[in-house]
């Protein structure tokens, strides 16, 4: 990547450098707010979501999750073995920490809204987004590229429900803690920090590694459309 994509000008206008994800973001803004705008997304923050589809996202999440702690567990085996910098280890970990809360949370939710966990029978797009997971946990992925997957998971879920927290929305009382639950500014500041960590890893990766990267970016926004779309019609 040359120095004039990494460049944008501050409202000062003077040039500012922009870190290897935020000009991806720039770059895919459409596929990127596609992800984070979603219609599922849009009904929640205007109060007219249809509880079905809450119910059927909550139990496609609950076996989506369940999947991404082995792969969050090869992104932290893969630090250990690539980076002497502990920091790393640090923000995964912390991610780690708050899938087992989060696994705690559905089984919760799940009963306060009549979703059967133990009956859920994962759909296409769900078995599709779980089988890209197990191919990122391969030892020929490199580091770099899996916690890069990790930061846009992450980031996608974060961006969207702070966005149904945003003042003057509709967001039903009863939904308020599911957005809560990744809207968080706590969250929020982690996903930050995890976005530095993987930036500092694709500033330094080779231009094969950083393409590499920004497929698996693109690819992980079109898996969570798809997601948001099965939560809406069931295909
Ligand atoms: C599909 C999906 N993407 C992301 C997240 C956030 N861990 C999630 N729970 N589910």
């Amino acid at each position: 990547m040359d120095k004039q994509q990494q460049e944008s000008r501050s409202s000062s206008n003077k040039k500012v450098d922009l870190g290897v994800i935020a000009t991806w973001v720039k770059k895919h803004a459409s596929l990127y707010e596609a992800a984070t705008r979603h219609p599922f997304i849009e009904s929640i923050r205007n109060g007219t979501v249809d509880l079905s589809s809450f119910r059927r996202w909550l139990g496609q999440d609950y076996i989506f999750v369940r999947a991404f702690v082995p792969f969050v567990a090869s992104v932290l085996v893969k630090a250990c073995n690539e980076t002497d910098d502990s920091s790393d280890m640090e923000v995964i970990l912390g991610g780690m920490a708050a899938l087992n809360d989060e696994l705690a949370w559905f089984k919760k939710e799940a009963s306060k809204w009549g979703v059967t966990l133990s009956a859920i029978v994962p759909l296409a797009a769900n078995v599709r987004y779980c089988s890209f997971l197990k191919s990122l946990m391969s030892l020929e992925v490199e580091y770099t590229v899996a916690l890069t997957a990790f930061w846009a998971i992450e980031a996608v879920y974060q961006d969207s429900f702070a966005y149904c927290l945003e003042e003057d929305t509709e967001t039903p009382e009863e939904l308020k803690e599911t957005c809560y639950r990744w809207g968080n500014d706590d969250f929020g500041e982690w996903c930050c920090t995890l976005e530095e960590r993987a930036n500092r890893r694709l500033q330094m990766a080779s231009e094969d590694v950083r393409k590499k990267a920004e497929a698996v970016f693109l690819r992980v926004l079109e898996l969570e459309i798809e997601f948001w779309d099965m939560s809406r019609v069931g295909i």
